[in-house]
């Protein structure tokens, strides 16, 4: 899972609503193995509109988005999910299934058929239970989990489906601060490849390798985070008074007022 490269390419990507304006125009951007992308921007910028352009929920308007080299839109969904693992607010919550059935969901891409799940599915899903500190919790009903316990299931989910991307929308949503950090440095301590919404502009910072921050439905900047994220860009996206400081340790604060 690991060892695969991967390139993710936004190129130009523009979407909108049928005869509606574009909520995201001309987004290109890159991922590739073992960076952290977090995507930062106002409510309503587009970020989750973006994401979906990204795991081929949506189809762009004009531009591509190509997994090493290849139109999404090419390669089929079942591919598509093999590779891209996706991990949204919405949440199973209202069906009687518990956590080993929410997590060895993320086999389905591979299952071949109806078959059995298999010898690698069950290894997958216990593999996955066991990373995120769940297997005590396996015959739970996912329904009965707290905020951050369904947060967990739903990243082993996302494990157990074995990509070689995850695609977060807010997983620090609803989480006390301790629950964010603790998502994001599980997130962290995975290794793979993520890109991630986040609302927080210090969490972001502290989390990911590359940011992206988005300013109605527009790229504003792309890169890294000390560069990206200065106090006037973030003034400008988020309409506030934003100020940076440096911390001993190199790391950037922000904090900020209204205008
Ligand atoms: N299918 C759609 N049809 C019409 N409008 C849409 C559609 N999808 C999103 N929008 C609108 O596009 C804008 C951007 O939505 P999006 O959810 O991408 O923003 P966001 O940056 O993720 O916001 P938030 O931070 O509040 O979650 C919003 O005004 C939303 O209502």
């Amino acid at each position: 899972m690991l060892e695969k490269c991967l390139r993710l390419e936004a190129d130009g990507v523009t979407w909108g609503p049928y005869r509606g304006k574009p909520i995201i125009r001309d987004i290109s951007l890159s991922v590739k193995t073992g960076d952290r992308l977090a995507i930062i921007g106002p409510n309503g910028a587009g970020k989750s509109t973006l994401l979906r352009c990204l795991y081929r929920g949506i189809r762009p308007q004009q531009g591509l988005v190509r997994l090493d080299g290849t139109d999404l839109w090419s390669i089929g969904p079942r591919e598509a999910a093999r590779r891209i693992a996706v991990v949204l607010q919405e949440t199973p919550g209202d069906f009687p299934f518990s956590v080993r059935d929410v997590v060895m969901m993320g086999r389905i891409p591979h299952r071949k058929g109806m078959a059995r799940w298999s010898e690698e599915d069950h290894a997958a899903t216990a593999a996955a239970l066991l990373r995120l500190d769940l297997k005590h919790l396996a015959l739970r009903q996912f329904a009965s989990l707290s905020g951050g316990e369904k947060q967990r299931v739903l990243i082993a989910r996302a494990l157990a489906q074995e990509p070689e991307l995850i695609i977060l929308d807010e997983p620090t949503n609803h989480l006390d601060i301790r629950h964010q950090l603790e998502i994001l440095a599980l997130l962290k301590g995975l290794g793979l490849t993520i890109i991630t919404t986040l609302h927080d502009i210090n969490l972001a910072a502290d989390f990911a390798t590359h940011v992206a921050v988005l300013d109605s439905g527009r790229l504003s900047g792309h890169g890294l985070p000390a560069e990206v994220l200065t106090a006037e860009r973030i003034s400008s996206a988020f309409r506030v008074e934003a100020s940076r400081q440096v911390a001993g340790d190199a790391s950037h604060r922000f904090s900020f007022s209204l205008r």
